[in-house]
């Protein structure tokens, strides 16, 4: 959905990487006999981290491609029930079901598509490991993923030849990869550290866990503070390490951990202040902005000069109100979107009278519960993961080309760190991984099993397919992208390469034939109605934008999604005889020309007009039931023309022609003295704000004063639709007369 899906140019790279694959796959099965000794591949190693960080200094924005290998499935058996296996033992392109390996890292980390590192096993073998789905380095630093000395346990070990050839262990799965406690009985003895009294160790921890917080080590914290309550610490010590280890859980946005270190709901008769306080900001960044409320109202009523409290108090008081009223302060809202680096919002998710069902032949959709007015707001949603990329690198994320070798499928854009994003996200929140998980997915089956060892299992693979087939292409604002359009008189831009998942939008089905048109602001997605709908009418807007004249290409354009279009338009495009398509191109065409030739002073309009009726004529069904694509565009050419001349009957009569093909109903665009009405809303394009505000002026010109208001509170509510909002109106169009 207005995603940059053009991946011709890319082509050559996804053969190779096929190429690449099919041979690795010829040695599926083989126990290599050349894997480098140790001090070779140390060296090795430590040399191209060396030139890969000249790379990354050189500050230029290099555009990586990132490959979606063949899927498989992460392990979803405990520990406990697999056995261990040694570096000597791994054959090629093999995953190693029912197997562990236990490792130790003996070098830093590098950071290419994935954190890489070298690391032994209790034999002096070493492997690569290639870590994929760790966060970017401002993020977390690749050494709180792994440093030297680090030991971990890879889950049934996935390994595999690289694109250079060397032979690693490829983890896409996070939950792949467990860390492990220097004290666990089941590492080498070698690899053991000394032993600690346990009274001692519980305080020593706690210190240190303490100083990695002043140090702003949140990784480290936790795992000292997880250290000292795993040490023998008493219940009362506990709760207080657990307090400081929240704080250290919210900074590594671990909400759910977070919220449940601080003991919530159920706090004792005298809780304590920062416990409720932690709890509140924890359900703040969850969007349980009520609990929130409630929390914050118990900590303010003990703790009334608690002014961070007061603060939070009244934001969560706010999206409240934005949650259950869609109260918005658009003004603001635009504001921070043009400060706000990446533009991700402090704001609530308004759920409108809409509803999730099934939706016959297409899955689910979203319905209207309630009769809604054209322009009424259906959902205004902040996006469950976002990922910006800005050109001037201030972004979260960074243009990618992210190919599919198996479909051959791709996107350029931040897609690529979008799934890490939502991976991070789910695996670090569990609570919020049902709504995701439960949006489409095609045809990929998932494992059955959702947690293992007590931690959540994210599926690398189905993210990216949710990701896929549910992605939207985003502006940094509908408001910018409208006034560049209107600056530059340009085709509107329709592929964005910043990019992010909305789940209740999600749910909305396509049709050429849409009656709802969605916007942005930041992160927020604003979806609005554009049409009277009534309860029970399913929602629908553009996964493209309709052409009319080839139902190939638009099929082509729709093949992400695995549906054909059945829509009146698609339907007439594809009844329609070749022949008649042929005509319309070629009428298209000449009158293009035939405007481009012409200025609104020379111009010959009878000319215009005479191909535009044949234009119309090409056409059967009625346009309310068959928008006529191809033929708003040049008549609001002509109407512009029309202006131009100052020839405000012709003009309002040519605009009367644009609502006609788009299947409006328009009352009083004639010459009678019936008052202007949109008695019925058609098909909505961007450009029908111009076409109303042509006719307001038309009317003032015939002193209709009253029509032309309505005009403009007509022009304002389809810019409504388009902007999102109606707020940044006067900021485009300056004064708006009383
Ligand atoms: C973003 S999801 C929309 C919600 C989806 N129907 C569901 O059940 O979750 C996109 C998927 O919906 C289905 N879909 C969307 N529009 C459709 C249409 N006009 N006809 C048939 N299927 C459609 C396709 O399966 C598509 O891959």
């Amino acid at each position: 959905m207005d995603v940059d899906k053009d991946m011709s140019r890319y082509w050559q790279a996804l053969k190779s990487q096929k190429e690449n694959l099919k041979k690795a796959k010829d040695r599926e099965g083989e126990r290599p006999r050349d894997r480098k000794p140790r001090g070779l591949a140390y060296l090795q190693f430590t040399m191209a981290m060396a030139a890969s960080q000249a790379k990354t200094q050189s500050g230029k924005h290099l555009i990586t491609s990132t490959f979606v290998p063949p899927a498989y499935f992460p392990c979803t058996t405990p520990l406990a029930q697999l056995t261990p296996t040694a570096i000597k033992h791994l054959r090629l392109e093999t995953h190693h079901r029912g197997k562990y390996l236990f490792l130790s890292v003996i070098t830093p980390p590098s950071r290419m598509n994935a954190v890489l590192a070298l690391a032994e096993d209790d034999e002096d073998d070493v492997v690569l490991l290639q870590l994929y789905q760790q966060e970017a380095e401002d993020v977390r630093k690749a050494t709180d993923v792994i440093s030297v000395g680090t030991t971990l346990v890879v889950k049934e070990p996935y390994y595999k030849i690289t694109a250079h050839g060397d032979y690693s262990l490829r983890l896409d799965h996070l939950s792949d990869l467990v860390h492990v406690d220097k004290n666990d009985s089941r590492i080498p003895k070698a690899w053991r550290p000394k032993k600690a009294g346990a009274e001692e160790s519980v305080e020593l921890f706690k210190s240190r866990g303490d100083a990695a917080v002043k140090d702003r080590k949140y990784w480290r914290a936790i795992q000292e503070y997880s250290c000292a309550i795993s040490s023998g610490a008493t219940p009362e010590r506990s709760e207080v390490i657990k307090r400081n280890r929240s704080l250290a859980y919210l900074k590594t946005k671990q909400f759910d951990a977070a919220l449940s270190d601080t003991g919530f709901p159920s706090f004792d008769s005298a809780p304590v202040e920062k416990a409720l306080f932690r709890a509140a900001e924890a359900l703040y960044d969850l969007e349980r902005f009520s609990e929130c409320g409630e929390v914050l109202d118990k900590l303010c009523a003990k703790f009334p000069n608690n002014q961070q409290a007061l603060a939070i108090l009244a934001r969560a008081r706010s999206r409240c109100s934005e949650q259950q009223n869609g109260a918005y302060d658009f003004k603001l809202l635009q504001r921070e979107a043009e400060k706000i680096r990446p533009p991700q919002l402090d704001h609530a998710t308004y759920v409108g009278p809409v509803e999730t069902r099934q939706a016959a032949g297409k899955g689910r959709g979203m319905f209207v519960t309630s009769a809604v007015k054209a322009g009424d707001l259906l959902l205004c949603e902040k996006a469950f993961s976002h990922a910006y990329v800005s050109e001037d690198g201030a972004g979260n994320s960074k243009t990618t080309i992210l190919m599919h070798v198996e479909t051959e499928k791709g996107f350029m854009g931040g897609q690529a760190d979008l799934i890490t994003l939502i991976v991070q996200k789910l695996r670090r929140n569990p609570s919020l991984a049902p709504a995701f998980l439960a949006l489409h997915h095609g045809a990929y089956e998932p494992a059955k099993e959702s947690t293992v060892d007590g931690t959540p299992i994210i599926d690398t693979f189905l993210v990216e397919r949710i990701m896929s087939l549910n992605v939207f292409g985003c502006p940094l604002s509908s408001f910018n992208t409208y006034n560049d359009f209107l600056k530059n008189q340009s085709k509107k831009e329709t592929a964005y390469h910043s990019c992010g998942v909305w789940n209740q939008a999600s749910y909305i089905n396509h049709s050429c034939t849409r009656n709802a048109h969605r916007a942005f602001v930041g992160d927020m997605m604003i979806v609005r109605a554009t049409q009277d709908l009534e309860p029970g009418t399913e929602i629908t807007f553009w996964y493209h934008p309709p052409d009319g004249t080839d139902p190939e290409a638009m099929q082509k354009k729709l093949g992400n999604w695995g549906f054909a279009c059945t829509c009146a338009i698609c339907q007439d495009a594809k009844e329609a005889k070749a022949t008649v398509a042929d005509k319309r191109r070629k009428l298209l065409n000449t009158l293009l020309e035939a405007f481009k030739k012409s200025t609104s002073h020379n111009a010959k309009l009878s000319e215009a007009e005479r191909l535009l009726k044949s234009l119309n004529d090409t056409y059967t069904r009625p346009a309310h039931e068959v928008p006529r694509i191809l033929l708003w565009d040049p008549q609001l050419l002509m109407t512009r023309m029309y202006m131009a001349q100052n020839n405000m009957k012709r003009a309002l009569d040519s605009v009367q022609k644009v609502f006609a093909s788009l299947g409006f109903i328009i009352n009083g665009l004639d010459a009678t003295s019936t008052p202007f009405k949109v008695v019925k809303w058609g098909l909505v394009v961007d450009t029908l704000v111009e076409a109303f505000l042509h006719a307001r002026t038309a009317f003032e010109a015939m002193m209709a004063w009253d029509d032309a208001k309505r005009a403009e509170a007509y022009a304002r509510c389809v810019y409504k639709m388009v902007v999102g909002e109606d707020a940044s109106f006067e900021a485009i169009y300056g004064r708006v007369e009383g």
